[in-house]
């Protein structure tokens, strides 16, 4: 905004005792002219100013009213990489992908590197997030549209056909359920060994259905995020309904379902309070519209029966580790972009893999691949794969890496 200029100056009436009447007339005429003046320039100030005004104003009007757009509408999270003189680099949450962008100057004032922002489809940024939104936001993982897709999945064939039963048929053609005349399942659980690719199940089905995949991990819902377990849950379900097609996906859903106990400790009550609201909000998800729910544990025995009934997860799918056929695709899979030598064989490989999950074998490609790069060499071979497991092996002493935790299957 430009600065008004400064108002004329008073003019003002010199007579002096020495003058003779008519100079002292001629004065006072000539004062009068000024005075005249004066007042004109003054006048055309204000009507100046009332314009002004009035456009001010219309801006203030237009921006309460982009005020609430930005209110209503939803926003996306990311985190500020750096701030640069070309702009400011930030990450989107979920997808990852850097942006530069250019925030307004009083928005720029208040940005650091760390900080936690929400940004527009065209990715301005709006606000830098409170530590109250953070959470939340921290809380859920978001992505627009995964990338994993069913041919990523390998060894559990059976489990892939029942998930897309159970939760892409019901979103991409509900009217077949409505004429068949039975009820989609309400919420499909995936239960089995850590790393056998449950969460990639729930992505894959998100990213074939073009559904938004919302994740919230239980664990952190009761270590992190203390006294805010049914705040965030709510929060999820209302999230899901704005994203609509979305799949909500709960891992370590155990951590806040599971059996009850004696113990009146304030971090159980609040654990029981987070599992209250999950399954109030399922009951009272009727009319699912386009959302599917999905959880995920490895420790299936701990469950409360409550979250097993009729309308809740009342689909239970398990997915165990690869058998050897299943471990062989696996590694098909995961060595898809690599340089491999054809002496790669990998059925014999996978006979010797027992007790690997999908997420060993992932590793297992991984490390072999570093064997050849530590060689000089820019193909993997045969060699390098059983060097791999046996350093996978050496390392961990007993297996392989995922054998270990404390799951009992
Ligand atoms: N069946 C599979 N086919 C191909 N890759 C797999 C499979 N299972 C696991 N993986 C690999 O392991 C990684 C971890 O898998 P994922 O996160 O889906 O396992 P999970 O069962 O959800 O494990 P957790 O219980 O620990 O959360 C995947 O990103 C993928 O690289």
């Amino acid at each position: 905004m430009s600065r008004s200029p400064s108002l004329p100056d008073r003019p003002r009436l010199d007579l002096d005792p020495e003058m003779s009447e008519a100079e002292r007339l001629d004065a006072i005429r000539q004062h009068y002219e000024r005075m005249i003046r004066v007042n004109e320039e003054l006048a055309e100030r204000l009507d100046e100013t009332d314009d002004r005004r009035e456009e001010l104003m219309a801006e203030v009007d237009h921006l309460k009213r982009r005020n609430e757009v930005l209110k209503t509408s939803s926003l996306y999270i990311a985190t500020v990489e750096e701030v640069t003189d070309e702009g400011t680099i930030i990450k989107q949450h979920g997808n990852n992908q850097e942006v530069l962008t250019e925030p307004s100057p009083r928005i720029r004032k208040e940005l650091a590197a760390g900080d936690r922002v929400a940004v527009n489809d065209s990715f301005g940024v709006q606000t830098v997030l409170d530590d109250e939104t953070d959470s939340r936001a921290q809380a859920m993982e978001v992505e627009e549209s995964p990338s994993v897709v069913y041919d990523d999945i390998g060894g559990i064939d059976d489990q892939v056909r029942e998930v897309r039963e159970a939760v892409e048929d019901p979103l991409l053609t509900p009217e077949l359920f409505e004429e068949v005349g039975v009820d989609p399942p309400a919420g499909v659980l995936l239960h089995g060994p850590p790393g056998t690719g449950k969460t990639m199940l729930a992505k894959a089905v998100a990213n074939e259905t073009d559904a938004t995949f919302i994740k919230m991990a239980g664990s952190e819902l009761v270590r992190k995020f203390i006294g805010e377990g049914s705040r965030l849950v709510r929060d999820l379900f209302e999230l899901a309904a704005e994203r609509q097609p979305a799949v909500i996906f709960i891992d370590e859903i155990d951590a806040v379902a599971a059996k009850r106990t004696d113990s009146k400790t304030s971090g159980d009550a609040e654990v029981q309070r987070t599992m209250m609201q999950l399954l109030s909000e399922m009951d009272g998800f009727d009319d699912r519209g386009e959302i599917r729910i999905m959880a995920a544990t490895n420790r299936f025995d701990m469950l409360d029966e409550a979250i097993l009934r009729p309308g809740r997860f009342d689909r239970l799918i398990e997915v165990p580790k690869p058998d050897e056929s299943g471990r062989a695709q696996i590694l098909r899979i995961h060595t898809r972009d690599m340089n491999v030598a054809t002496d790669v064989d990998y059925v014999e490989l996978a006979t010797d893999l027992d007790d690997y999950s999908g997420a060993d074998l992932a590793s297992l490609a991984t490390e072999a691949g570093m064997f050849a790069i530590r060689d000089d060499r820019t193909e993997v071979r045969m060699a390098d794969f059983r060097d791999a497991k046996a350093k996978i092996e050496d390392t961990e002493d007993a297996g392989p890496v995922m054998a270990f935790t404390d799951y009992q299957y």
